[in-house]
């Protein structure tokens, strides 16, 4: 039961267990002046009884989305598991034509599928199979009707928290379909997220940018670049003794709840298991403008040692000495 004795629509036993205790994240009406705040302080917050994904919530079930999303192809990713690691192709070694990279084996399969096809997997999947997972931008071409709900979204509410935060351009919409049980490793993204649930429960659990040495991201070159190196369910405590001390918060967002995930915080999401499909749709806004004031915020200090990773690989041409150099330059020295 909840607070007010409410049948809660989860359990326990539908997360995944890991090593860590999380705060909670609060949850504030949309109205609520405090949510200003948390934004300006770069905090997560969780947006509730919002209009700003109204006609989704009134009509995207499967079968709505099946029959309206548009008979193009749609962005799918298949999985051996339940983990949908995102990586950059743009940064896979490609022998064939020699460019610069490491060599990769993609954890997940980036197909097009058709919207029928793709439900007809998630209604017929039995375990063993591979897991998929629909991620669409809604700025390509949708049916009529997927256009006249997403005009209908509270754009006046969403640009407010934009303007008056002083963000960037939005620079993309994306429409989630998640089998239950199905897993958005963590990771950081470089922009401002307003993350809308439509349908079904997700589990959010955020670090702050200051827990970068706690989540260990792959080097800025790897295909994984942004993604944490540490497998949350089965971590290698020797290869990263920090992750134990990780300090986060978490959140169950359920339909019309909308996560404000700030710029360079990680995340960790995943579809409750036995909870059946979920959609999300979120708003990607680039970050505002950067002004260098002391003390530094951490995720200013993310940026800039992204920007050393960067250079030190434009004039080393070689990834594998990057890493030495950094170790010569700091142990013993800064350590
Ligand atoms: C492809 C990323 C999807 C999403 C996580 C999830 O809902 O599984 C996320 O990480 C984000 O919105 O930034
Ligand atoms: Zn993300």
């Amino acid at each position: 039961m909840d607070g007010e004795g409410n049948k809660k629509p989860w359990d326990a036993s539908q997360l995944r267990k890991y090593d860590l205790t999380f705060d909670e994240i609060p949850r504030l009406h949309y109205k609520d002046p405090k949510i200003d705040e948390y934004i300006r302080a770069n905090k997560p917050v969780v947006i509730i009884e919002s209009n700003i994904i109204k006609p989704a919530l009134q009509r995207w079930t499967l079968e709505y989305l099946e029959k309206n999303l548009g008979q193009t192809g749609h962005t799918c990713f298949v999985s051996k598991n339940h983990q949908f690691k995102y990586y950059d192709d743009k940064k896979i070694y490609d022998k064939t034509n020699n460019t610069k990279g490491v060599e990769f084996t993609p954890p997940t399969k980036k197909v097009e599928m058709r919207i029928e096809d793709f439900m007809k997997r998630v209604k017929e999947w039995k375990k063993g199979d591979d897991r998929i997972y629909l991620q669409q931008s809604l700025t390509t071409s949708v049916g009529n009707n997927i256009v006249e709900d997403f005009v209908k979204f509270d754009w006046d509410y969403v640009n407010g928290k934009q303007a008056k935060h002083n963000w960037g351009p939005l620079t993309s919409n994306l429409l989630f379909i998640a089998m239950e049980g199905n897993q958005t490793p963590c990771h950081y993204d470089e922009q401002e997220n307003f993350f809308a649930q439509v349908q079904g429960y997700k589990r959010c659990i955020l670090f702050p940018p200051s827990q970068f040495e706690c989540l260990y991201p792959y080097p800025v070159h790897h295909p994984h670049d942004r993604q944490s190196m540490v497998d949350f369910e089965h971590p290698d405590n020797a290869k990263f003794p920090k992750f134990k001390d990780a300090k986060g918060c978490e959140a169950i967002v359920g339909p019309g709840d909308v996560l404000y995930i700030p710029i360079y915080w990680w995340h960790h999401i995943e579809s409750l298991m036995r909870g059946g499909p979920t959609t999300t749709v979120n708003f990607w806004y680039k970050g505002g403008p950067s002004t260098l004031e002391y003390p530094l915020k951490d995720h200013q200090k993310v940026a800039i040692s992204r920007n050393v990773e960067k250079m030190l690989l434009e004039v080393l041409q070689d990834p594998k000495e990057v890493g030495p150099l950094l170790s010569a330059m700091v142990l013993g020295r800064y350590t």
